[in-house]
């Protein structure tokens, strides 16, 4: 014990978030990434978001999916241009919060403007899941919470871990069964590259 009268006793709760903090930065987290765009150059723009998140300190992308050209879901047919999508698995000793405030600032680097919801846009970047993490936080749902039914995650995801699972949803496979593959199609001749 210390007998400096400036010393202040650490509470509790602000032991467990340091402990947390430092468990995370020497065990790196497996985390599921998914890249959209349907404005601009889709290709370079998911191209260009993939080397900002190798860029990123405390990440390291570990896969890379092919490339999809799918329908816009979730709105009116013909109403947007198709998609590219592809998703990325990495190893990060970021927590959740952070790894989601640089996926936003990497939105922000390729103009993305926020307008209505599922408005057509040059890059989104989500958050698919974060180790086995569950939480309804609205700022930050884990797993993402439309994940399951979206063929345009679920079928990239599947090629680069045909093993995966979604927690609280069971194996990607099944979710693909489920869904359906269709107005996902796999863009041949085209390719992410991770950075040297
Ligand atoms: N798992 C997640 N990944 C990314 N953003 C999330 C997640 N869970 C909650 N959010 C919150 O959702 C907010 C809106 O995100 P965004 O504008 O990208 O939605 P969207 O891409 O249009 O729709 P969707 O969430 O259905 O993909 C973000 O500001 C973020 O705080
Ligand atoms: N095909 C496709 N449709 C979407 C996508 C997307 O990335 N691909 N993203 C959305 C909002 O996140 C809404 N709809």
């Amino acid at each position: 014990m210390t007998s400096d009268p400036t010393v202040q006793p650490v509470p509790a709760s602000v032991e467990h978030q340091v402990d947390a903090a430092d468990t995370t930065l020497h065990n790196p987290q497996w985390a599921v990434l998914s890249l959209g765009s349907n404005l601009g150059n889709r290709l370079e723009t998911l191209q260009g978001a993939v080397d900002a998140l190798e860029d990123t300190p405390g990440v390291r992308i570990k896969a890379v999916s092919p490339v999809y050209e799918t329908e816009p879901w979730g709105v009116e047919p013909g109403s947007q241009p198709n998609y590219y999508n592809a998703v990325v698995l990495l190893r990060t000793t970021l927590p959740p919060s952070s790894l989601l405030e640089r996926a936003n600032a990497v939105e922000e680097a390729f103009s993305r403007t926020r307008t209505e919801h599922w408005a057509a846009r040059t890059l989104d970047v989500d958050i698919v899941s974060y180790q086995d993490v569950v939480s309804d936080d609205p700022v930050l749902t884990l797993p993402h919470p439309r994940a399951h039914e979206r063929a345009f995650v679920l079928v990239p995801w599947h090629d680069v871990d045909p093993d995966a699972e979604l927690p609280g949803r069971g194996p990607v496979a099944d979710l693909i069964g489920a869904v359906g593959g269709a107005g996902v199609e796999r863009c041949e001749g085209v390719e992410l590259h991770l950075p040297e």
